[in-house]
């Protein structure tokens, strides 16, 4: 676009480009070296013709006119140094030096042609950015497999670690929340790039589709694809080494704050997942102090210890055996281990596994880090001995009939256990008693936890918990209750869970312990008569 300009005070008619910024400025001028716009009309394109040149001299010839002014008008100013200048004489020199500029522009873009402007401009370019230029640089592929083994967790980690790096840069990215993340994620597209600085190093990301993906090229937001990482040749062992490190470990960080855990069951042979938000933390949990370390301390120990089992050849894997009555906490102590080591539980019900084979597979399938829970291996869904028999009459566990504790045995510490590491296996009973001894034998369940009714160490924990407080006139009198009869936590919780109130809820809790004395007396008396009654009769039956 090309505006006619008319200068007043010389009456010139210029037909040039004037951007609309310098035209916005030159029109607030007051006074004679004001500019107006009279018509807009399209330009027309010179060709290298004469005419071109008669119109390119007779513009020189203006441009030497202005330029003369100015520098006459410049000249002036530098006489009278002393002079402060009045503000039209600044004006006018500013004015008459612009127009000379435009001038100047508009006899350039007439004489030059395009192809020497280009060719000069590359030249310009190139010996500023000679170093550079000469740089040569190397490109790593992350792509999503690799030969069809397992999935490459570089792309993971390239994806969690590029969400925080996606920029104002970046004008066209994906964003979608998903279950399991706390907040709205952006990912790259095609085309789009990010740029790195590691350690100094400049490190430039793109996507791209696969190539042979003819609907990943139709669509470019189809997230299928690999990254490109780009960078100076001279820093390949850096990238290779520290730098896909930083990566790796970035993403992990970022995607341990933002994980929400996972509890898995299994049902037609394949595990299904719901979020796992159980709150149950150690510091919540009603137990002994010292027994309550010693489990934290051994999960420490085996995590610590990779390089270990590596170096003596053992599976990178801690069983667990939970034992004690209904309602001790033992499944609250599973869900405190999950969010410690922040791993997925996943549930294997004895009962929903129909074949050594399915046990195999159902082992299989569980991921790394995570807490294999197989509860209530004591019940009739459970397994009481080596082999189960298909004449056992048991008659409610037909399913469990075809899979044997061997195979479950295998499973626990056999070839099985060695395809996936880093992993605990938890077993809870309610009776510790009736397990086959093949299944308690040392090395099978490294840890055996014994849950116990509750302690005064296991209520001060609860009261504290749930009522905030640490000190009551009402503590020594239920712990000596505690001491006497046997309730487990849960019992006790439930009481505490009636009021707000501590005065109430302790007061709850007293009568409930006073209740459950009173229970274990008379259950003790009755125990003691039937005995009695028992020996009497067996007195007489041996006079008669
Ligand atoms: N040791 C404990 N510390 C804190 N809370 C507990 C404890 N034991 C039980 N509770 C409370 O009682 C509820 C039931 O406990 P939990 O299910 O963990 O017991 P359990 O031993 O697994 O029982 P079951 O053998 O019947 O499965 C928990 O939700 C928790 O509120």
């Amino acid at each position: 676009m090309s505006y006619t300009v008319v200068d007043h005070q010389h009456s010139h008619n210029l037909a040039f480009e004037v951007p609309p910024r310098l035209f916005l400025i030159n029109s607030n001028l007051p006074g004679k070296f004001r500019f107006d716009i009279t018509t807009a009309k399209k330009r027309i394109p010179f060709k290298q013709t004469s005419l071109h040149f008669i119109i390119s001299y007779f513009l020189l010839l203006l441009v030497q006119k202005h330029y003369t002014k100015t520098i006459t008008m410049a000249y002036a100013f530098a006489e009278n140094t002393r002079m402060f200048p009045s503000t039209s004489s600044l004006l006018s020199l500013y004015a008459s030096f612009s127009t000379s500029l435009m001038l100047l522009r508009n006899v350039y873009h007439e004489l030059v042609p395009k192809k020497i402007e280009a060719f000069l401009v590359s030249k310009f370019l190139s010996f500023f950015y000679h170093r550079k230029l000469s740089k040569s640089f190397d490109t790593f592929i992350i792509d999503d497999s690799w030969d069809g083994l397992d999935r490459n967790k570089l792309i993971d980690a390239s994806r969690f670690y590029l969400s925080s790096k996606i920029g104002p840069k970046n004008k066209v990215i994906r964003v979608g929340k998903f279950r399991g993340q706390k907040n709205v994620t952006a990912a790259m597209v095609e085309g789009e790039k990010i740029v790195d600085v590691f350690e100094g190093i400049e490190i430039t990301w793109q996507f791209a589709k696969q190539e042979n993906d003819d609907r990943a090229k139709k669509d470019r937001f189809l997230n299928k694809g690999h990254f490109e990482i780009i960078f100076e040749d001279q820093y390949r062992e850096k990238i290779f080494h520290d730098y896909l490190t930083h990566i790796l470990n970035t993403s992990k960080a970022l995607t341990q704050g933002e994980k929400v855990l996972k509890l898995h069951t299994r049902s037609r042979g394949c595990w299904n997942s719901i979020d796992f938000r159980h709150p149950a933390t150690f510091d919540a949990l009603a137990m002994d102090y010292q027994l309550k370390q010693s489990i934290i301390d051994d999960l420490e120990r085996f995590l610590a210890r990779k390089e270990f089992y590596k170096r003596i050849g053992k599976a990178w894997k801690r069983g667990y055996l939970l034992y004690g009555p209904p309602g001790t906490g033992k499944s609250s102590l599973i869900a405190a281990m999950a969010n410690y080591l922040k791993y997925d539980v996943f549930d294997l019900e004895l009962a929903n596994i129909l074949s050594d084979a399915d046990l195999r597979k159902a082992m299989l399938d569980i991921d790394r880090k995570s807490i294999t829970v197989i509860e209530d291996i004591d019940c009739k869904g459970g397994v009481h001995k080596r082999s189960t028999s298909s004449d056992d009459s048991d008659d409610d566990c037909n399913l469990v009939k075809q899979f044997s504790l061997s195979g479950l045995l295998n499973c626990i510490d056999g070839l099985w256990s060695s395809c996936g590491e880093e992993r605990i296996i938890v077993f809870t009973t309610n009776h510790k008693e009736v397990l086959d001894p093949a299944l308690l034998r040392p090395g099978r369940m490294d840890m055996h936890i014994h849950m116990s009714y509750c302690t005064t160490q296991g209520f001060s924990v609860l009261v504290s918990n749930y009522l905030g407080i640490q000190e009551h006139h009402l503590f020594e009198e239920i712990d000596e209750l505690i001491q006497s009869t046997e309730v487990t936590p849960a019992s006790l919780a439930e009481e505490l869970l009636k009021s707000d109130d501590a005065d109430v809820a302790l007061g709850e809790v007293l009568n409930f312990l006073k209740q459950k004395k009173l229970e274990k007396e008379k259950n003790e008396v009755a125990k003691k008569t039937k005995e009695k009654d028992k020996i009497e009769k067996e007195k007489k039956n041996s006079a008669q």
